[in-house]
């Protein structure tokens, strides 16, 4: 197509909303009006099951579950009056709570104010509150947010350790909404000791976000922690920003969670139009069937030419890969579908891996999130008549133009600024592009059966060690691999065994190795 035939393209498809600002250009997708039509009768079935799915359907058959993020932003499509009355109380003790931290009324034992604010949880109770901070926090922010996500031990102590001269100003967020992850049960325990080791009562600076009735409500509860907040069943994790999940932090953070609302309510009712041609999720969806032949065989590379949206692509990770990544369709036949989200940022992904993207393996499409504004204020010349911004605008193009000359796809979001309200719209598009493309390809996006697999052999694993444990204490002298998976009744699972004892020997847990490391059946174990 020549440049006078792709700017026609440009104009027949550009999509503008224009209370937000929002732009979105899929002209260097290469689809055919073909293949629009013979969507149509698809995407006619997902806007049907999407409104089905507003009204409250059991959207999740697996767990008996609503779908309801939607109504989060908009509490009168709620389908009852007690699901409206828990939203909008729930985000009036928000907004009453963060009112009285920031006021210093609730304040810690052994200080005028809370400073800093350590979020404890992992997944959906973590990717949205960290892209979010990254995008949105202030600086200085009334309560400078720090995270905690993951099991690791250094990587908790790290965190921990820098903020152990402010730990008595220092609020603690655990948020799990299922209240039983074993990740941020660890990181809830260990921040817990940290603060007793310091000779702070850690229950005077915690608060939860989970289900009610959940473990952690009611740790938080006997433990006289300052407050809870719900998470209700109806949702999803990777929904979950526009919850109490996201909002408490970024509240806390003075981040207009309103205006996110606000952003998010708007793009909603966009989106929610039956109209392929005039519905920036469905176009999405659209895109994103097409590039992949409906199979996902295609990855989605984001790539936000802004810093603070660095996290966008991970956030996007779960949101669509834990939705999508799904083994078999509705009607139980095995379709492995998904679609694999990577990126960070431009144009600093240009200096790592846009070489291959440009001319290796064209298994991708491109999703540029362009911001038309570059900073707030004025900007110097790096170049007579150019500043820093516009060259982040021309490699943006650029990049678009020489993918696309080499028969790269790209799609273009385009947005005025990082704001609280365009950042709620953004989730809010891509939640609902989910949504619909789930439809389009007949799978369950609201659950995740994958993910409990790796958890139950994690517990068997641990499991196992403590056996291992017991068995080397009570034998008293040293055991082979395969006579200690014997002795244990796992003698098919020398290789877990091994495994274990290694790691039990490399962090001083009382288990000694003898023999040669790097030949692992010569190996005796002993424990005292
Ligand atoms: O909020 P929770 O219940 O701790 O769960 C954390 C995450 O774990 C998952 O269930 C996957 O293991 C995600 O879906 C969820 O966001």
């Amino acid at each position: 197509m020549d440049a006078t035939a792709l700017w026609q393209r440009y104009q027949d498809w550009l999509y503008f909303h224009e209370g937000l600002g929002l732009y979105l250009d899929i002209s260097r997708m290469r689809f055919a009006d073909d293949f629009v039509e013979r969507m149509k009768p698809k995407f006619e079935k997902a806007f049907k099951d999407v409104a089905a799915l507003e009204a409250g359907a059991i959207a999740n058959p697996d767990e008996n579950r609503m779908v309801g993020h939607y109504w989060l932003r908009n509490p009168d499509l709620s389908p009852s009056p007690e699901i409206k009355a828990e939203i909008v109380d729930t985000l009036a003790s928000i907004k009453e709570f963060v009112a009285k931290i920031h006021a210093g009324e609730i304040r810690p034992p052994q200080a005028t104010k809370f400073t800093d604010l350590l979020s404890v949880g992992i997944g959906g109770s973590a990717l949205g509150p960290q892209f979010v901070a990254e995008a949105l926090g202030p600086e200085p922010a009334p309560l400078k947010i720090h995270f905690i996500d993951n099991t690791d031990p250094a990587g908790m102590d790290r965190v921990l350790n820098r903020l152990k001269d402010r730990l008595n100003s220092t609020l603690v967020l655990v948020t799990s909404k299922s209240g039983g992850t074993p990740e941020t049960r660890n990181g809830m325990l260990e921040v817990k000791q940290f603060y007793e080791k310091h000779g702070l009562n850690f229950g005077q600076h915690a608060v939860a976000v989970t289900m009610p009735g959940s473990k952690m409500d009611g740790i938080a509860k006997s433990e006289g922690w300052l407050a809870t907040f719900p998470m209700q069943d109806w949702v999803g994790g990777r929904t979950s920003e526009l919850s109490s999940v996201g909002l408490l932090p970024a509240a806390l953070q003075g981040i207009d969670i309103q205006a996110m609302l606000d952003g998010a309510k708007e793009m909603d009712e966009a989106t929610r139009v039956p109209d392929l041609r005039n519905n920036p999720a469905a176009l999405l969806a659209l895109c994103w069937y097409y590039a992949g032949n409906g199979k996902g065989e295609k990855d989605m590379v984001m790539l936000p030419y802004k810093d603070s949206l660095l996290l966008f692509s991970r956030y996007l990770q779960q949101l669509v890969m834990e939705s999508l990544g799904k083994e078999t369709d509705l009607d139980g036949n095995k379709v492995y579908q998904g679609i694999a989200v990577y990126g960070n940022k431009g144009s600093t992904d240009q200096h790592a891996y846009v070489q291959q993207l440009r001319e290796g393996v064209p298994n991708f499409f491109v999703t540029f999130i362009e911001v038309l504004g570059d900073r707030q204020g004025d900007s110097i010349e790096v170049e007579p008549g150019a500043t820093s911004g516009d060259f982040l605008s021309g490699l943006l193009q650029g990049t678009r133009q020489a993918l696309y000359e080499n028969q790269r796809d790209s799609i273009t979001v385009t947005v005025p600024q990082v704001t609280p309200r365009i950042v709620g719209a953004l989730i809010a598009l891509y939640e609902r592009a989910v949504s619909l493309y789930a439809s389009l390809v007949n799978i369950n996006a609201y659950h995740q059966p994958g993910v409990e697999a790796g958890k139950k052999a994690a517990a068997s694993v641990l499991e196992l060690q403590r056996q291992i444990v017991a068995t080397l204490k009570a034998t008293g002298q040293p055991l082979s691999l395969a006579e200690l998976a014997d002795k244990i009744g796992a003698s098919d699972q020398v290789e877990t065994v091994y495994l274990i004892v290694r790691h039990l020997s490399a962090n001083s847990r009382g288990i000694t190795l003898a023999g040669d490391l790097g030949k692992p059946s010569s190996l005796t174990v002993s424990g005292r």
